[in-house]
């Protein structure tokens, strides 16, 4: 099928508008997360890996990190075990942990592998315990209790939180031209396994690997405010006032925090971006139209 000339025309300025970011992220890497939410649609996935993969082609190293909340959910449904979360984080005893592992590390993360590699991409999947990519610690986590006003450090059993990030396994994915696909799973020094947030992940891997771009896919068009409209730009002082007056809230506290951090040590941006919005990784990187809320250290 031929294009009409307007048409011709409006995918060469679409090119054209892209070419000062490809020259701008040639050798740049940038780490994608991309969360269970952003998942479910078969069209979506497609979308999504493509865009992967011509970040690869064109110069830049995308690294990709997934979640797979709901995907876990699912199975520990099947398996009658129960769920709950605290500020966004799953409790986790020892039999859900079992089930995080096999669903993370297992079908999830060979699931993209294969999205990748179907599309015409070079894809290797690896959870954290591979090279001992992310080592962890357990998370001790700070609750406030409704109505006290005072905070109590809880048990959540083997939630994690990232101790370091050896990056070698990465480099040598991206050396020999694949692109690294991770498991938020972490060890322990006594080979503990840890359950870790995804975005935390994500952010902690940008910041070891330096990246030019943190970008986190979810399932909202970005950061919103208490009438919900979409924040593009924001400063740490702004995200504190939303904290305390409820606007954010559940998955997206991890979120936020992993961005703000990211950028706080050295990560150029970070973005919090529509995952359902086909070709949201492209629109973002190529395009004079960013999409969703940008988070730089600026202002702060
Ligand atoms: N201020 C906010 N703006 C947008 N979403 C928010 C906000 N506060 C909480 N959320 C919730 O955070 C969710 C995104 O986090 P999460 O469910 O963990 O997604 P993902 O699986 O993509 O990591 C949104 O669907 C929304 O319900
Ligand atoms: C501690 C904790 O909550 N871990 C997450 C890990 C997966 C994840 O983060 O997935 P999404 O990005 O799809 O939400 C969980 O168990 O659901």
């Amino acid at each position: 099928m031929s294009l009409d000339s307007k048409s011709a025309l409006r995918v060469a300025e679409v090119l054209n508008e892209a070419l000062p970011y490809i020259q701008r992220f040639i050798g740049k890497t940038v780490v994608v997360k991309f969360g269970g939410n952003a998942m479910v649609d078969e069209a979506l996935q497609n979308s999504f890996a493509r865009d992967i993969i011509l970040m690869k082609l064109v110069g830049m190293n995308p690294v990709v990190v997934h979640g797979g909340g709901p995907q876990i959910g699912t199975l520990l449904d099947k398996l009658s075990i129960e769920s709950r979360f605290v500020d966004g984080m799953r409790v986790t005893d020892s039999e859900t942990m079992d089930v995080v592992e096999m669903v993370l590390g297992g079908t999830v993360n060979k699931q993209i592998v294969n999205l990748i590699n179907s599309n015409g991409g070079r894809a290797v999947g690896v959870t954290g315990k591979d090279g001992l990519l992310i080592r962890a610690r357990q998370l001790k986590m700070q609750h406030e209790t409704a109505g006290l006003h005072a905070s109590e450090i809880i048990d959540i059993g083997h939630v994690g939180e990232v101790e370091s990030i050896d990056t070698d396994v990465i480099d040598m994915l991206i050396n020999s031209d694949f692109i690294p696909v991770i498991a938020p799973i972490g060890v322990g020094e006594d080979g503990t396994s840890y359950n870790i947030n995804a975005d935390l992940v994500a952010g902690k891997i940008a910041e070891f690997l330096k990246a030019e771009k943190l970008m986190l896919l979810t399932n909202v068009g970005g950061l919103q405010d208490s009438e919900g409209m979409v924040l593009t730009g924001l400063s740490t002082l702004q995200v504190d006032g939303l904290i305390a007056d409820g606007t954010i809230y559940g998955g997206m506290l991890p979120k936020i925090a992993c961005a703000l951090d990211a950028v706080k040590a050295g990560v150029t941006s970070a973005h919090i971006i529509d995952g359902r919005v086909p070709h949201a990784v492209l629109l973002e990187i190529f395009t004079d139209t960013g999409v969703g809320t940008l988070i730089t250290n600026e202002g702060n």
